[in-house]
């Protein structure tokens, strides 16, 4: 097992639900984030793909109005006119999306900005900044997001934890099953689409992923 000193530096990383209505299998968005957000997420961004800015915008500020009521921070996916224009909490960017110099400027002090890393040179490039997070990314393979380089996989986390000086997201194929191990190798926070908004009760399973990052493991004896 890894320890890390910089495990949950970021109180708000914790489960962090990052939206696709798409997985909602057609149930309403803003009820699966409420039940999401009941379950124990502790921050939520809005991932729109195919939304003209206005919807994008009219979506973006009931979703913070919803998430206020919780004291849990809304996140904006790529586009930071839109986090502009609502005020929102934040932004995170990809090595695709608006260089983080530029976005930190447009935003101005005190607002979260996450980053993807999504190779090494991504990893030791981000030591120059000042992030919110570093999201290592995509831990695993993912049918929710296809468009990315090789995952990283837990020795990749391990070595990114070892270089990196930002508290760590890992986000792609996150679930129950494999978020202790993402853990133990340097994650501070699991990021998921599916493992909540796929669910069958979106509050029971970021109930059950926020137990297991909370409930710290046993100590190992030398007999079992
Ligand atoms: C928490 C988190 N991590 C990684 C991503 C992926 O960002 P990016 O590489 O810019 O890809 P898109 O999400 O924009 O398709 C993310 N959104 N959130
Ligand atoms: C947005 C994003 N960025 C990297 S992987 C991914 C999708 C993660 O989805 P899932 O949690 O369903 O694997
Ligand atoms: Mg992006």
């Amino acid at each position: 097992m890894v320890t890390t000193t910089k495990m949950h530096t970021n109180s708000n990383l914790g489960l962090y639900l990052v939206t696709d209505e798409a997985s909602c299998l057609g149930r309403d968005f803003y009820w699966v984030v409420e039940e999401a957000v009941k379950g124990g997420v502790t921050m939520v961004q809005l991932r729109e793909k195919s939304l003209s800015t206005r919807a994008f915008i009219d979506r973006a500020k009931r979703l913070k109005d919803l998430l206020e009521t919780y004291n849990v921070p809304l996140i904006i996916n790529d586009r930071i006119d839109v986090a502009l224009a609502v005020d929102a909490d934040g932004v995170h960017i990809g090595q695709s999306d608006m260089p983080f110099q530029a976005a930190h400027r447009l935003l101005g002090e005190g607002k979260i900005i996450g980053l993807s890393a999504e190779k090494q040179s991504d990893v030791l490039e981000a030591e120059h900044w000042n992030l919110s997070y570093l999201a290592v990314s995509p831990l695993f393979a993912t049918p929710t997001k296809t468009d990315t380089e090789q995952p990283w996989e837990l020795e990749g986390l391990q070595w990114a934890e070892m270089n990196s000086r930002h508290p760590l997201v890992v986000i792609g194929g996150l679930h129950t099953g494999n978020a202790r191990e993402a853990l133990q190798h340097g994650a501070s926070g699991i990021a998921v689409v599916s493992a909540i908004c796929s669910a069958p009760s979106p509050r029971e399973a970021a109930q059950q992923l926020k137990t297991i990052i909370t409930t710290p493991e046993p100590f190992k004896t030398l007999n079992n």
